[in-house]
């Protein structure tokens, strides 16, 4: 089905007075090697400014002053460090693996590592270099089949490298046997973007554009929906993955009224006042 604009209205809901950080989640989100460091920094940006109630990040430790400059409401964990990455893995509700990780062998370790300490019920969304280092490596592929709580965000280049299907034959009936055998959902990212969800459901997006084509994009996707699935639990997974995917593209899509191209770190900007502004007009 196509995701509309009633899903925000659906899902986000007003914070209750007695709340504390703790009811609006624990993300840890793993990734930015040296070189791309910015991506994991705007994926934790994005949780924080999407309500997460507490984030950190399992990074490289030459991000750490980008880091607390850009989000300092972030707390820092070297990823090279197991006892601290495993302690982590263990507390959080939601683990984000890949943006910016790097597919050498140091990346490679810190993704065994997580996947090895990610409990079968615990939700893990794996994007970016997490997808095509679990692409090139059954063993890694291993370590997850038995969660049931896997969320993909592939690009089509991506998506190509997991279920081998070129991406000129990323059709629906092709796409839905692969990710059925994969027992996860997969948020194929592309011009409208499909869902493919765990529960077998399969949604469209039909909002956003080439405005995004910017690098970084998928990267905040990834702390929308680690922030929308820790927070808003009243709503389904689904509904809470939609969401999320919808919010990303909305705020894109009204950027674009105005800009040529819109930037990851702009949409983060408009996060916290497009939320409140699909609160304010709930009865
Ligand atoms: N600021 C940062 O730190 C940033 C860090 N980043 C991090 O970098 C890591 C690598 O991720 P990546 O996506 O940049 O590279 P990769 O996985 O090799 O895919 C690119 C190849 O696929 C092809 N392609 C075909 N279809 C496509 C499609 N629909 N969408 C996209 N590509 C498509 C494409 O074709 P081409 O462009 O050559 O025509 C090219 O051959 C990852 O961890 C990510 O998080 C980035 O987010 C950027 C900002
Ligand atoms: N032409 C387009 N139309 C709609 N959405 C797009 C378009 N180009 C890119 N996007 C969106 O931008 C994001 C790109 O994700 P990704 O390739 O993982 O970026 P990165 O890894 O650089 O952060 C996805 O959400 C995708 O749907
Ligand atoms: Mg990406």
């Amino acid at each position: 089905m196509e995701i509309t604009l009633d899903i925000l209205q659906k899902v986000i809901k007003k914070r209750e007075p007695n709340s504390h950080k703790g009811n609006f989640g624990r993300v840890l989100l793993i990734g930015g090697n040296i070189n791309y460091g910015g991506a994991i920094i705007m994926a934790a940006s994005a949780a924080v400014h999407t309500g997460a109630g507490l984030v950190t990040v399992a990074t490289n430790k030459e991000n750490l002053s980008s880091l607390h400059s850009v989000v300092p409401e972030a707390m820092f964990i070297n990823f090279f460090d197991k006892v601290s990455l495993t302690t982590a893995i263990s507390t959080a509700d939601v683990v984000v693996v890949g943006p910016g990780l790097g597919a050498d062998n140091r990346a490679k370790e810190v993704l065994e590592v997580t996947l090895s300490n990610i409990s079968d019920n615990q939700l893990c969304i794996i994007d970016g270099s997490a997808i095509t280092l679990i692409s090139e490596n059954d063993s890694l592929k291993e370590l997850i089949a038995n969660n049931k709580k896997i969320i993909f965000t592939p690009h089509q280049m991506e998506w190509q490298r997991l279920s081998g299907i070129p991406i000129d034959k990323q059709i629906d009936d092709i796409n839905l046997q692969k990710q059925t055998s994969l027992n996860a959902t997969v948020i194929l990212k592309k011009h409208h973007t499909t869902i493919y969800h765990q529960s077998g459901t399969i949604d469209n997006l039909a909002i956003g554009g080439p405005f995004m084509a910017t690098g970084g994009m998928g990267d905040i996707l990834t702390g929308v929906l680690a922030a929308f699935i820790t927070q808003f639990k009243e709503s389904s997974l689904d509904e809470r993955i939609n969401a999320a995917v919808y919010l990303h593209s909305y705020i894109a899509e009204n950027l674009s009224h105005k800009y040529y191209v819109t930037l990851p770190t702009d949409i983060i900007k408009k996060i916290q006042k497009t939320m409140l502004k699909v609160i304010s007009e709930q009865k």
